[in-house]
């Protein structure tokens, strides 16, 4: 028996638009109760959220096969991607990536030798039904998808060299961390921004990989589609809560 499949790795190697949303809420049941709301991707958030890989566990475990689950591990590291995906989590973003070595180093930690360093804990982890999926060690390097962030000028100018790597599937733009690098912090939409982030992914698409990016504009959101990008963060558990808590509260004093 083979690894399970990754219906996401699939869609975006078949150029598929993939829309999902962050959740930082750190909640096994409300991760539950999105993974039924349509969207093609949860991505839990360890960068950001309350998250341990307990937490990140629970979460996935209750979003099952509902659609696809995606960590955001908090730092670049390869023990932190080892650890990730024995949890049975196939594809994991890594963010904050600044150079070809740096991105090598995270592709070379999704795999199983020969083809890169993953640690061989199959028989104990979630990842191979604790032993039982026999075929795993043969058949997870292929199911497995790496998103890598671009999100400074530091990146930016690595990434025709990271585009020519391997086992990388897709690189993710991140928009509020490159406009603060750039000197606009909290101002996404600067024409200087929003220049960078379409020439990048102008070449990213060119490249043959999977673009992705994060706006909570949904006619960006269709532009950027509309561009070629596939993997499209388009909202947050939390702003989501938030807005409409905050919305209804004032609604009823009206
Ligand atoms: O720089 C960004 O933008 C990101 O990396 C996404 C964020 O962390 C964030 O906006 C999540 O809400």
């Amino acid at each position: 028996m083979p690894a399970p499949k990754n219906h996401l790795k699939a869609a975006l190697a078949a150029k598929i638009p993939q829309f999902g949303i962050w959740v930082n809420l750190a909640s096994p049941y409300s991760a539950e109760l999105l993974s039924g709301c349509g969207f093609d991707w949860l991505l839990i958030d360890g960068e950001h959220g309350p998250n341990s890989i307990p937490t990140m566990l629970a979460q996935a475990q209750t979003i099952g096969q509902r659609t696809n689950t995606v960590v955001r591990i908090p730092v670049g590291e390869t023990h932190r991607i080892k650890q990730v995906l024995d949890l049975g989590i196939q594809t994991v973003m890594v963010p904050m990536i600044e150079s070809a070595d740096h991105a090598a180093a995270m592709a070379k930690a999704m795999k199983y030798p020969p083809q890169g360093v993953r640690g061989l804990g199959a028989s104990v982890a979630r990842a191979a039904d604790f032993g039982r999926v026999s075929d795993y060690l043969t058949s997870a390097n292929a199911e497995t998808c790496l998103i890598l962030q671009i999100e400074s000028r530091a990146g930016l100018a690595a990434l025709p060299a990271i585009l020519t790597l391997p086992d990388i599937e897709c690189i993710f733009i991140g928009p509020s961390d490159l406009a603060a690098d750039m000197g606009f912090p909290g101002n996404t939409e600067a024409p200087e921004v929003q220049a960078a982030i379409e020439e990048a992914m102008r070449q990213i698409i060119a490249s043959g990989k999977a673009a992705g990016i994060l706006t909570f504009d949904l006619a960006r959101a269709k532009h950027y589609r509309d561009m070629g990008v596939t993997f499209l963060g388009v909202g947050g558990d939390i702003p989501l809560l938030l807005n409409a808590a905050t919305a209804l509260a004032a609604a009823v004093r009206i």
